[in-house]
């Protein structure tokens, strides 16, 4: 698989001129698996929304080259999700074949096939018609992983996926992380807990509104950095100053 990288040149992100993300600059390797990490408030979810073009760049660019936007798969936060909608879980999970199928066809045959497979594969077997709203936590983070595995997108954005979720679930999750990561494509995902991130992610960007640290997640979670994120996240508690130079 040939994924693209996700490149930050002097990137500033802002909610009426105040901003959520200062000035970051770097890359997300293609191929790379990178946990974003950092206190509450640090612009970690901000900064996915704008790769995926939910939020505007105020200043600088974000610049990932080659690709449809329809090849980023984005799982937000649990929190974000509407599950009072009524829908069945297939067709949750068969919104990941929209890239193939369009919007508005049925799913049948091979396509339904494929999305069975999917939800066997995230430990789902027979939930095809159970409505969304039904669903534990847990098993609604499995259903939207099945949606991800047939999106079969080259960059995945993953934003707390495993908060909330107990430690099986968790296992079971991680590992198409992994297998994601070893097919190549670009994985990034937001995350809290620090024993996942020395555990499972190779690399980390450290975040407090600016960044902090980026490599290594050895070199980046040192306890000295991770002082120093709470510190500025602290200082800045009530609120980012305006920024002079992101736009109005
Ligand atoms: N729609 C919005 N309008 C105004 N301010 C916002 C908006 N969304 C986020 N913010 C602010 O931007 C800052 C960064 O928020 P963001 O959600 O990116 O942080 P985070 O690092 O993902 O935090 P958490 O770990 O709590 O999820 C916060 O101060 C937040 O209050």
């Amino acid at each position: 698989m040939k994924a693209p990288a996700i490149q930050f040149d002097d990137v500033t992100l802002a909610y009426r001129r105040h901003p959520a993300v200062h000035h970051l600059s770097g890359t997300f390797e293609p191929g790379s698996l990178t946990a974003i990490v950092g206190p509450n408030g640090a612009g970690k979810s901000t900064l996915i929304k704008a790769i995926i073009g939910a939020i505007r760049v105020d200043e600088g660019r974000i610049h990932v080259r080659d690709i449809d936007p329809r090849d980023i798969a984005y799982l937000p936060q649990q929190s974000e999700l509407d599950r009072s909608f009524p829908m069945e879980v297939l067709d949750l999970v068969s919104m990941g074949l929209w890239r193939r199928v369009g919007p508005l066809r049925r799913i049948d045959g091979e396509h339904l096939d494929r999305a069975v497979e999917a939800l066997a594969a995230v430990g789902l077997k027979d939930f095809e018609r159970r409505a969304i709203g039904t669903l534990s936590g847990g098993q609604m983070q499995r259903v939207l992983f099945a949606r991800m595995l047939l999106q079969d997108a080259r960059i995945l954005l993953l934003d707390e996926p495993f908060t909330a979720i107990d430690s099986r679930t968790t296992a079971d999750l991680l590992e198409l992380v992994q297998r994601w990561h070893g097919e190549g494509r670009t994985v990034v995902a937001v995350l809290h807990d620090l024993e996942i991130v020395r555990r499972e992610m190779p690399n980390t960007l450290l975040l407090a509104r600016e960044p902090v640290a980026w490599g290594p997640t050895a070199e980046a979670l040192t306890a000295e950095n991770l002082l120093l994120a709470r510190q500025m996240s602290e200082a800045t508690l009530e609120g980012a100053p305006v920024c002079r130079r992101a736009a109005a």
